[in-house]
């Protein structure tokens, strides 16, 4: 009301409501990028934390987070990640998200409740309860294998937006695997989001390689701006066992 004595015309008006407008969108738009960075940095701040901790070196590359990853699990941490994650795709009207049987589940069980749409996870055998499936391959090297991964045809096709979530981003073999099968179904993908990359491994390059050549043959343009994220990233793990791990933090780009 006290604005409104104050205004000579009905142009004043409306310049006050629309300068009111203004303020207030760009208020909001300010907190709601302070809440997902405050998420992010919580959630990468604690995977760090917890991996200096209890991480193990066990030399040749690998790490060992059976305590509160892959094994023994930190359900809190796992869903507080999957939250972060699923927070970087929020507007991005995500269908669908794609894990890798066995360790990638948790995560990607964690965002897809965030963004409240369902999880698939690629299997790596085929049961008979999969008539046709897209499959694809990649190599283990924890278990030191080659590994086929099926999808069932009936729960993926064209009209989906794929995010690819697992917990680790090492070679690239498994993530690129995923996008494989999601470029068989003629699906949308959308991004990637990790617990943890080993950045040593390279595996960013391999994916973003894969990327760039589907690109070219992506004639309906069907890929769109695509981000990858991880909550925590080794740099290097020096050494023989029990050498450090050398940790960076989250990559958001
Ligand atoms: O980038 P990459 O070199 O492909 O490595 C990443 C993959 O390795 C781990 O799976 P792993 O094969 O150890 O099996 P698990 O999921 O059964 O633990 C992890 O869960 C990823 O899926």
């Amino acid at each position: 009301m006290e604005v409104e004595f104050m205004l000579d015309s009905s142009e004043d008006k409306k310049r006050a409501t629309e300068n009111i407008l203004r303020q207030t969108r760009e208020a909001s738009r300010v907190d709601v990028h302070k809440e997902e960075d405050h998420l992010w940095s919580l959630a990468s701040g604690k995977l760090c934390e917890q991996i200096k901790k209890d991480g193990k070196n066990l030399g040749k590359g690998i790490l060992k987070v059976n305590s509160f990853i892959n094994h023994r699990v930190d359900v809190g941490l796992v869903d507080l990640c999957g939250h972060a994650l699923a927070d970087c795709f929020k507007n991005r009207d995500v269908t669908l998200i794609l894990t890798a049987q066995t360790s990638g589940v948790l995560p990607a069980q964690a965002c897809a409740r965030y963004l409240e749409r369902p999880m698939i996870f690629a299997r790596e055998k085929k049961p008979i309860t999969i008539s046709e499936s897209y499959q694809s391959q990649s190599r283990s090297h924890t278990r030191r294998m080659d590994v086929s991964l099926f999808v069932a045809k009936e729960f993926m096709g064209p009209s989906d937006r794929v995010l690819i979530v697992d917990d680790f981003l090492a070679s690239g073999t498994t993530a690129v695997a995923l996008l494989d099968i999601v470029r068989q179904a003629g699906a949308t993908c959308l991004g990637f989001g990790f617990l943890v990359e080993k950045e040593f491994e390279k595996g960013r390059e391999l994916l973003i390689k894969a990327l760039k050549e589907g690109k070219e043959d992506d004639e309906k343009g069907r890929e769109e701006e695509i981000r990858i994220v991880c909550l925590a990233n080794v740099v290097a793990l020096d050494g023989e066992e029990g050498g450090e791990i050398r940790l960076g933090g989250g990559k958001k780009s």
